[in-house]
């Protein structure tokens, strides 16, 4: 993966440990708000992210493209990939039960992904540095050893709660993370 130094780890950055209240094996990760673009069962163009985590530390996610997807006739959007790979990751950030949001995204296209596609994703934190997380990711086609599609590296902030309270309208919806 082109990869720029933003989204390398530095020197001294830690290994992400299992946090206690990680889900198990196999557990669905659920979503952490209703209508989320990603993940979200209420969304009506969503991505529908099915997720979940093998080891505490690394998700694996799967969702289809559909025609609300599109960029060229028939072919996935690259922003909404993008998307998917910044829902993924952010994800697997959420494992450590901490809040983060995404500081920069870098995404290699390495494939056109066909309208139907079943998109199976995966990603994981490389390293810890202050509020800094460091992450990577992958898109393969068809099958967990399918062919990759897109690969992505990523820089999350470590955020209080008072960052979606202060920025965002959380009025009815406090408490809505993996219910
Ligand atoms: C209803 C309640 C909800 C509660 C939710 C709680 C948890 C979440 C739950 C579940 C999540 C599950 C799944 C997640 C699914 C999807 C995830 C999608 C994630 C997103 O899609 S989220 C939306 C897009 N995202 C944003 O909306 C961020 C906008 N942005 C900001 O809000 C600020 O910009 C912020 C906070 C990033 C930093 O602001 P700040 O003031 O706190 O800190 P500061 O600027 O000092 O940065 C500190 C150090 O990071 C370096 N740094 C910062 N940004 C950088 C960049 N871009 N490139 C290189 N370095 C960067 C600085 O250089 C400095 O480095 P140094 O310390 O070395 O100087």
């Amino acid at each position: 993966m082109t990869r720029s130094t933003v989204t390398t780890p530095p020197p001294g950055a830690v290994p992400p440990e299992t946090h206690p209240d990680a889900p198990g094996p196999g557990q669905p990760l659920g979503p952490h708000y209703s209508r989320c673009f990603g993940c979200g069962p209420d969304h009506p163009t969503g991505l529908h992210f099915e997720a979940s985590s093998p080891d505490g530390l690394t998700v694996t996610a799967q969702f289809t493209v559909g025609e609300n997807h599109q960029g060229a006739p028939g072919l996935a959007h690259g922003g909404v990939l993008a998307a998917a790979m910044d829902e993924a990751l952010g994800s697997s950030i959420w494992l450590l039960r901490k809040p983060y949001v995404t500081g920069r995204l870098e995404t290699d296209f390495l494939r056109p992904v066909p309208v139907g596609t079943r998109l199976f994703v995966k990603a994981w934190c490389t390293g810890i540095s202050g509020r800094k997380a460091y992450l990577e990711g992958e898109a393969r086609m068809g099958a967990p050893d399918g062919p990759v599609a897109v690969r992505a590296a990523a820089l999350f902030i470590e955020v209080t709660i008072d960052h979606f309270v202060e920025h965002g309208d959380v009025s009815g919806h406090e408490f809505e993370v993996n219910p």
